[in-house]
């Protein structure tokens, strides 16, 4: 039997911690800083945080077939060259809503980067109602919106045959899941796999194990949950105590055995964060008895 062990690997804590993605070559765990804007590498090896500031709220970050990087960055898709600390601009979409931004984002098994929007917050999950959009960047770097009407566009990840698109509005409370036509990166048929309570928290960043379950970070809850997508099921509950705000997950380190958790303090005031000191910075799971996959590079 495999025990659970959490341990908190970073020193300085994010505003919001969000987008982890496992870095093989690197050995790293790449995350972003929302709204403190800032593209962090933190080394497994080293022990160490490297953080590239930008000049809007950055939400998630993604591998690219040709090296380096790619972003989402305020409204737009943008390249990433580390080295240089170089930030090229791709795309913008959501021209008519300058309150909006990008939030979660992935990259699909061919390689077509998936990101959300939502209108920005006045405090943590307020906002105006129904602004974001889903949308994809294909390789050839067109986009298309696959609908609207978001609230805050979260989690996302596919089914291990990649049938499946999942897909999280946090204020919907609900994980759904899509049909997933791998040849066009076509979604359809969208329907409810598991809802939340209310009172439990926020479902936010969601991954994928090689089991095809669901890891589903709650906002609010400090906690990720294992889903059975096909039952409809909770399977597992691991709590990050102490810590509220967790925002995110995925599998990374030697085998992808390791589950990483971001976390936010947005939000938080003096007395709620003198409780948990460690609100927004990165924590490691062990012993989960379970590994996920690598994640896709973006193709363009
Ligand atoms: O991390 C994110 O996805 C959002 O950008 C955050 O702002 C919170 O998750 C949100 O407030 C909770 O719903
Ligand atoms: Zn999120």
């Amino acid at each position: 039997m495999s025990s659970i062990k959490i341990e908190c690997v970073t020193k300085d804590g994010c505003r919001i911690g969000e987008s982890p993605v496992w870095d093989e070559k690197e050995s790293a765990l790449l995350f972003v800083d929302i709204t403190g804007r800032k593209v962090c590498r933190w080394s497994s090896v080293t022990k160490q945080v490297q953080a590239i500031p930008v000049d809007a709220p950055v939400s998630s970050i993604a591998h690219r077939k040709s090296g380096d990087y790619v972003i989402t960055l305020g409204t737009r898709f943008a390249g990433l060259k580390w080295k240089e600390q170089q930030v090229t601009i791709i795309t913008e979409i959501d021209k008519d809503k300058p309150n909006n931004r990008f939030n979660d984002g992935k990259v699909d098994p061919a390689g077509r980067y998936f990101a959300g929007t939502m209108a920005e917050e006045t405090r943590p999950a307020v906002l105006e109602r129904h602004q974001g959009s889903l949308y994809t960047l294909f390789s050839d770097l067109s986009v298309v919106k696959h609908f609207d009407q978001v609230d805050i566009s979260n989690g996302l990840d596919w089914s291990l045959d990649h049938k499946t698109f999942f897909y999280i509005d946090s204020l919907s409370y609900s994980v759904d899941a899509f049909d997933y036509d791998l040849q066009t990166g076509k979604i359809d048929n969208r329907r409810s796999v598991y809802r939340l309570e209310k009172e439990e928290s926020i479902p936010d960043g969601m991954c994928i194990d090689t089991e095809g379950k669901l890891w589903v970070a709650c906002y609010d809850g400090g906690r990720v949950i294992r889903l059975d997508p096909e039952t409809g099921k909770s399977l597992k509950r691991v709590d990050c105590n102490p810590l509220d705000k967790t925002t995110s997950c995925c599998f990374g380190g030697k085998d992808y055995s390791e589950m990483y958790v971001t976390s936010a303090s947005d939000g938080m005031d003096e007395e709620w964060l003198s409780r948990q000191p460690q609100a927004g910075r990165i924590f490691k799971i062990t012993g989960l008895g379970v590994k996920g996959i690598p994640p896709y590079p973006f193709a363009g």
